[in-house]
């Protein structure tokens, strides 16, 4: 037995942990919800006898721990409010469209809990005042909302009304472009297809000629 893992394990590890996830410093809000890690280990002990494993064996007796500290990782989202994300904007005269593309997101279906995983692209158009934010928010807001339970939809759904509501711009676009491992591991077992979804909020939603220039820029290769 190696029992040699060095991830955090207190309550103030996992406190750090949701405070990067806004300011990429370990200083930060409180746990408001903090995780049962005790009982996650439990769970997973159970599972792994009920699908026939030995969880004493040499190889699985740190392994409930492990997953515990996993989970506590993976759905940090749920101790941050995501709108401490976006507390600083900058004013900067610029109403034209703002885009990051090829943005990193994983997160964890909420049927199954397995993971899904791709790109997320989110532009916005600034609003009269040219307010804009800092281009890595816009990837911590998408890890935010995607170490949580989730469906595409709503992950994307829900980082376009966030900035809609925070920078009050003319318009948002998100993109979200995934593979579900619930499809490729089980079930249907297809992998390699690939769910795209779209928020699209404003200007963009209502002007076809403006969300077809963003749209262009989006799929540029
Ligand atoms: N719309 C949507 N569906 C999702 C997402 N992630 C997983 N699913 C789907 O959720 C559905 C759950 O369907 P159920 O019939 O309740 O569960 P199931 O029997 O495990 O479904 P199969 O995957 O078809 O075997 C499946 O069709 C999944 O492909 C998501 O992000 N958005
Ligand atoms: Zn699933």
């Amino acid at each position: 037995m190696s029992g040699s893992c060095t991830e955090p394990d207190s309550d103030d590890s996992l406190d750090y942990l949701a405070a990067r996830l806004v300011n990429g410093r370990l200083t930060g809000r409180p746990v408001e919800q903090a995780v049962d890690l005790a009982r996650i280990e439990k769970a997973v002990r159970e599972i792994l006898i009920a699908v026939g494993e030995d969880p004493d064996r040499d190889g699985l007796v740190q392994t409930p721990a492990r997953v515990a500290r996993a989970y506590a990782e993976i759905f940090a989202g749920l101790r941050v409010d995501p709108a401490q994300v976006l507390t600083t904007t900058f004013e900067a005269n610029h109403e034209e469209l703002v885009l990051v593309r090829d943005i990193d997101v994983t997160s964890l279906c909420e049927h199954h809990l397995l993971p899904f995983r791709g790109s997320a692209h989110i532009g916005y158009l600034p609003g009269p005042e040219g307010r804009i934010t800092g281009l890595s928010k816009l990837a911590r807001l998408v890890e935010v909302f995607a170490r949580r339970p989730q469906v595409q939809e709503r992950l994307t759904s829900q980082i376009a009304d966030l900035l809609m509501a925070k920078l009050e711009p003319r318009g948002v676009i998100v993109i979200l472009d995934c593979e579900h491992m619930c499809m490729a591991m089980r079930g249907i077992q297809k992998s390699g297809a690939s769910t795209i979804t779209s928020a699209v909020r404003g200007v963009l939603q209502r002007d076809a000629k403006t969300r077809a220039e963003a749209m262009s820029l989006i799929l540029r290769s």
